[in-house]
Parts: C-alpha cells; sequence; structure tokens
C-alpha cells in the first residue's frame, strides 16, 4: 500500500485570550458540562494568556518528526489538523485534496483507546472527510501505542529523573478522568469494557516495571462534567491528601495518560497538585511527556513503517493491537464505543 502523506491529527488549544471561549464551546458541544465549570478552565487558561501550549508542542513535534522521516529516507509530507481549534482539520483535509493527496495516514495525538482517546479521533476523520466530499483522501489512523518499547521507554526515564529530584518518593499515574459509564462502554463487552482504564494501568505497569519502581498508584485528573455524574476516581489532588494522611514525605506524578505538556498537565499538576503537595510539606516531582523526548519522533516514524511493511510491530504488552482504522469506521466490534445516550 502506498501514502502521499502523514495527518497529524490532535486535540487543538486556544493562541489568545479570545480565542478562549469559542475554544471551550467547541470542546463541550452536546457534551452536558456546566457553564460554571467552562467558566472555570476558562480562569485556567487566561493564566496563560489564553495561550494553550498543546499547538506550539505539536509543531515541534511535527518538526522532529519530519526530521526523522527524512533521515529514515520516508518522503511523506506532514499536514497538521484538529478536533477543536485552528488548524481545523476540515480545512486540513481540504488542503490534503487540494495538493493532490490520495491516500495518508494518520497519528492521533493519543496512545490509547476509549471514546475520548480514539473513537473521537475516528469521528473526526469521518467528518473532515464527509465535509470535504468527492475525492477526499483515504484515512488510515495509526494504532494505540501505550504500550510501544519508545513510549514506555520515555517515561521510564521521566520517572527516573523524577526519583531523582525527590528520592524515596510515591510515583503516581495520572491520566485525564471520563465518566465511568463512557469507560465502560468502550472496550469488549465481555470483559466489561473498560479499554481506556485497563490501557492506562498496564502503561503504567509497564513504565513502573521500567524504572524498577515496585509500588505504584493509579490515578485520574482533570474531571470535568457535572458532579452527580461519576468520573474515574479518585483525584490526583484528593490522593495527594490521602498519601499525606498515610505518612507519605514525596510524590512524583507522571501524566502517562498524555503525550505533552499541555495545559491539563500544566495546570491540574504543575500548579494544583504540585500547590497540596507543598501544602502538606511533601516532596513533588512531575515527570516529563514524551514530546520533549528524541524517541517520541521515533517512535511515529516506526508506527507509519508499520504500514509501509518494512517496519517492526513492537509492543510490551499482551494486549491486542487496536485502534488503526480506515477513513473513521470503528475498530472493531465494542472497541471504543461511545456511550448511548437515552433518547430525550
Ligand atoms: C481521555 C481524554 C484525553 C486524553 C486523550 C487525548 O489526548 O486526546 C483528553 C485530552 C485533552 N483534553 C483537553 C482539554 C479539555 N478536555 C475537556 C473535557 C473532556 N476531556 C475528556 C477526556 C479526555 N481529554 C472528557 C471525557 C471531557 C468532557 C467533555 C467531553 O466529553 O468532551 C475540556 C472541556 C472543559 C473541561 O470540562 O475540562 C477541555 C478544555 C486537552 C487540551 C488541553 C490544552 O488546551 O492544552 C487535551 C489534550
Ligand atoms: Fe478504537
Amino acid at each position: 500500500m502506498s501514502y502521499d502523506a502523514l495527518l497529524w491529527l490532535s486535540f487543538g488549544g486556544p493562541e489568545g485570550p479570545d480565542d478562549v471561549m469559542p475554544f471551550l464551546e467547541n470542546v463541550t458541544r452536546g457534551r452536558g458540562v456546566p457553564r460554571e465549570r467552562l467558566l472555570e478552565v476558562a480562569e485556567h487558561y487566561q493564566h496563560f494568556g489564553g495561550v494553550s501550549p498543546i499547538n506550539r508542542l505539536n509543531r515541534e513535534a511535527i518538526t522532529a518528526v519530519e526530521k526523522e522521516l527524512a533521515a529514515q529516507g520516508v518522503d511523506l509530507p506532514v499536514y497538521f489538523g484538529n478536533r477543536n481549534w485552528e488548524p481545523m482539520v476540515e480545512d486540513t483535509v481540504a488542503r490534503m485534496k487540494a495538493d493532490g493527496v490520495r491516500r495518508a495516514l494518520v497519528f492521533p495525538t493519543s496512545a490509547y483507546g476509549g471514546y475520548s482517546a480514539c473513537r473521537q479521533y475516528d469521528e473526526d476523520i469521518e467528518r473532515a472527510r464527509a465535509a470535504v466530499g468527492d475525492g477526499a483522501p483515504e484515512l488510515v489512523k495509526l494504532r494505540h501505542f501505550f504500550d510501544h518499547p519508545l513510549f514506555v521507554g520515555a517515561f521510564a526515564d521521566a520517572v527516573r529523573a523524577g526519583l531523582e529530584q525527590v528520592p524515596g518518593a510515591r510515583v503516581v499515574f495520572t491520566a485525564h478522568s471520563v465518566p465511568e459509564s463512557a469507560d465502560k462502554a468502550a472496550g469488549p463487552p465481555e470483559e466489561g469494557g473498560r479499554r481506556y482504564s485497563r490501557q492506562v494501568h498496564e502503561a503504567a505497569r509497564l513504565v513502573a516495571a521500567q524504572a524498577g519502581v515496585a509500588e505504584y498508584d493509579v490515578v485520574w485528573q482533570s474531571r470535568s462534567g457535572p458532579p452527580q455524574v461519576p468520573w474515574l476516581e479518585p483525584d490526583i489532588v484528593d490522593h495527594i491528601d490521602a498519601l499525606h494522611a498515610a505518612g507519605v514525605q514525596g510524590v512524583v506524578v507522571c501524566p502517562v495518560g498524555f503525550v505533552s505538556d499541555h495545559l491539563e498537565v500544566i495546570w491540574d499538576l504543575d500548579n494544583e497538585a504540585a500547590e497540596r503537595a507543598a501544602e502538606h510539606g511533601m516532596g513533588f516531582a512531575r515527570a516529563a511527556t514524551p514530546n520533549g523526548d528524541p524517541r517520541f519522533a521515533e517512535l511515529v516514524v516506526e508506527l507509519v513503517r508499520e504500514h509501509l511493511t518494512d517496519g517492526p510491530v513492537r509492543t510490551l504488552s499482551e494486549f491486542p493491537l487496536a485502534g488503526c482504522t480506515v477513513n473513521g469506521a470503528p475498530c472493531a466490534v465494542g472497541c471504543c464505543e461511545p456511550v448511548k445516550r437515552p433518547a430525550r
């Protein structure tokens, strides 16, 4: 199979104060997130001048991937499109068509399965192709990479570096929380769903093993939605209280659920979690995300090469390969399903 391009598909973030509310409205359209929560999150963005680091981080990563592709002699132009902010994926796919791209690979900036981390990116692909209409390029999404040795290796080194800063600290892995119902709905029904949270636990296990860490916790962060709806728990900040109450004197927080230091990482961890640890007099370090590690570009190119048929397919877990879909079709029965909302 031959490909003409690589599409880098991400979440998007605001690039100035006036972008913040329209961006948040794009993210939460039709999702029942209360207005108070939006206003609170808007303030987090305004702390940073209304600029999320996510677009800059994506552009830096794309530059690194372009260099790695060239170094490995792979001739694929890279395009950048987002779900929630400019450059919007619909516009990018239109440009790809105009440039004559007929078939492209898609790298989604999430390592995991589940609705928010996988299926929603498939929906973006479907929507973008539909918007472009006839002659839209065929788009083949790359697989989940939470158990890839380059992803695990980058986080393991970051955890080791954190432990050098805070020797003897408890290692705590975090990922973005999702509603309990969403976690249960996505994944093999015979396993009770939970593809996302199982993969997060597996990534944490692999990273801890490689960093030589015997005991650790997996917790969640950045919950949204109305308070009466159950989301994955415990929250990182509550967990720091619990660790303090149990006599733990230091934590290394590893955001294994994310590929880069975007706003949920720098606000919810570097600000809120770090502050709570300081209030308790606890040592605190936050492990780096892989985006800045040279292995990240190698990882992306390796995932690309799997499709050009000359690359190895490497994984450290026994979990089935998943997430690779054509034109946004669901990757397997029950995989990464959205919650069925009751009709109203
Ligand atoms: C699983 C998951 C990932 C990891 C997978 C992946 O990386 O894709 C992720 C990433 C991200 N989430 C991000 C930002 C936001 N997420 C929100 C809301 C939500 N996230 C959810 C889940 C996830 N989110 C869910 C179930 C909601 C509820 C509403 C809904 O069902 O959609 C909201 C609305 C306000 C709020 O309520 O917090 C914002 C602003 C940013 C960009 C940050 C930046 O600007 O730097 C990134 C990378
Ligand atoms: Fe999937």
